[in-house]
């Protein structure tokens, strides 16, 4: 497998939850690269492990066995080899969800400023930060708005730059088109190819969104909790 720094690496990953009787191999042998810069489609049918498979990489759940290296560190290999998870999660994976699930009583500038607080970013750099990245996702004029009166794809654009306010070298994207249209899903999906390739960040994007998966230059295909790596049509997103 070839692997250029940076970015994600996925070895041999199995995950059953439960034990005797009652377990489920949800993840038997997952095997996946993304390199620094790149966007992956991750698709499979329902119960086929890919929140699973997000979850494990984001270090919500503990994987069974296997190896998991994120930018140059192995942060799994057959048990975790990060004392403090949490702040793995804050710092080095971003989460984009389907909801956008932005805090509703800070404004757009503090939902996006808050992680970099939380990390220890003055608070006038973290919001200084903030109107950068709303400014590069062309949602600069919402930003003293709160949540609830923006539109969905505005709030989704506000989500992504969340997730990119730590500059994480990894975001892991789920469902994040599911409920925009044709043209806004499509301005989601330029967005994070953009940010890829400006930021160097590993994307992986959990997806049945037939709108955006022509757009992929790589799909792995999940099934059974195996995974199959596929050539994608990598659409021009111009
Ligand atoms: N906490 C859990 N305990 C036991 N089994 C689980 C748990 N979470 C998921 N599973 C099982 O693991 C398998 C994979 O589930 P997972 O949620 O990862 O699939 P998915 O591909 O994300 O599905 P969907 O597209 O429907 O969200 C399924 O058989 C599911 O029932």
């Amino acid at each position: 497998m070839t692997y250029k720094t940076g970015g994600i690496l996925i070895e041999n990953l199995r995950k059953v939850y439960g034990h005797g009787d009652t377990a489920v191999e949800a993840l038997k042998n997952v095997n996946m690269q993304v390199s620094a810069g790149e966007v992956v489609g991750l698709v499979g049918p329902s119960g086929s492990g890919k929140s699973t498979l997000l979850k494990c990489l984001g270090a919500i759940i503990e994987p069974t066995s296997g190896r998991m290296t994120l930018g140059d560190e192995v942060i799994y290999d057959n048990g975790w080899k990060i004392p403090d998870l949490r702040t793995l999660r804050r710092d080095r994976i971003g989460f984009v969800f389907q909801a956008p699930y932005l805090i509703p009583f800070l404004d757009v500038t503090d939902n996006v400023a808050l992680l970099p607080m939380l990390a220890g970013v003055p608070n006038e750099l973290a919001r200084q930060r903030a109107l950068e990245l709303l400014t590069s996702l062309d949602v600069l004029h919402r930003a003293k708005a709160e949540p609830s009166q923006l539109s969905g794809g505005e709030q989704q654009r506000v989500s992504i730059a969340r997730a990119l306010a730590n500059k994480p070298p990894v975001i892991l994207a789920d469902e994040p088109t599911a409920p925009l249209d044709s043209e806004r899903a499509l301005s989601v999906i330029r967005i994070l190819n953009d940010m890829a390739r400006l930021a160097q960040t590993a994307i992986i994007v959990v997806t049945h969104d037939e709108k955006i998966i022509p757009t992929f230059k790589r799909i792995y295909h999940i099934r059974d909790g195996q995974t199959v790596e596929e050539k994608g049509e990598g659409r021009s997103l111009q």
